[in-house]
């Protein structure tokens, strides 16, 4: 049984409006992606890890990403594309040869071991697993200018990564949304829009993805936990 992980680091940080891509800057003393990749290379039962990033930016992150910090399982640094989906599907095709993938967001260097294993046993089990958070607060819909409803919140989660699967599903999943010009937010969508079951895994709040300065203080602070 062969566990890959693709971790997706291709975008260009336009929300975070730093200088050099959100995925360099350094959070605890290192790069974010390295943080993030380092949890992915010291997981106990993942073989490899291919790595999307900007087109151009390969040779930059062998040298500044990888290459200080030691890491073991680094198949391959692809070019991502011009969105998420695309940078995913890039990176997948340098692990058609696993059974079971993990799907990470570069920019969650916040994830634990214990959440990619739960997604994987999940992934393993019924073939997809998507790690989410249950919202706790208040949900509101507004439509038009004054109408407003409360959506019952039990029933709603929000996604985050790791999303994992087996290899042959996703596959599958990314060349049918491919073929009909799909464009989900996440890798899960185009599983679920197949008819797929996808088991949610409960993952902690601090699993935050990095998208704005503020969550730049967020994640410091998160790190400083005992
Ligand atoms: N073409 C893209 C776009 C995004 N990503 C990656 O997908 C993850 C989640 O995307 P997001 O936070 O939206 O990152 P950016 O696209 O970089 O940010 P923004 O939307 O603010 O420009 C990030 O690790 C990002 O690098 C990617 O691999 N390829
Ligand atoms: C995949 C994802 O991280 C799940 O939370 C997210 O959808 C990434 O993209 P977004 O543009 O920040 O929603």
């Amino acid at each position: 049984m062969i566990r890959a992980a693709v971790i997706t680091a291709g975008g260009v940080g336009r929300r975070m409006g730093s200088a050099v891509p959100k995925q360099y800057l350094h959070l605890g003393g290192m790069p974010m992606l390295s943080r993030t990749l380092r949890v992915f290379d010291e997981h106990p039962t993942i073989d490899v890890i291919v790595l999307t990033v900007p087109p151009g930016d390969e040779a930059s992150c062998r040298k500044e990403i990888i290459k200080p910090f030691g890491f073991k399982k680094i198949r391959d640094v692809v070019s991502g594309g011009a969105t998420r989906q695309e940078s995913v599907w890039n990176g997948l095709q340098a692990v058609r040869d696993s059974d079971l993938v993990a799907i990470h967001d570069g920019v969650r260097p916040l994830v634990s071991h214990d959440i990619i294993t739960a997604t994987f046993n999940a992934a393993e089990e019924i073939g997809a697993s998507v790690a989410c958070r249950q919202i706790k607060e208040t949900v509101k819909r507004k439509t038009g200018d004054s109408t407003i409803e409360t959506i019952p919140r039990a029933d709603l989660w929000l996604a985050h990564t790791p999303q994992t699967f087996r290899t042959a599903i996703i596959l599958e999943a990314h060349k049918k949304a491919r073929e009909s010009a799909f464009e989900g937010t996440d890798d899960a969508v185009l599983v679920e829009r197949l008819g797929f079951p996808v088991k949610i895994v409960q993952d902690s709040e601090d699993n935050i993805k990095i998208t704005t300065p503020r969550d730049m203080i967020l994640a410091e602070l998160l790190l400083q936990q005992p």
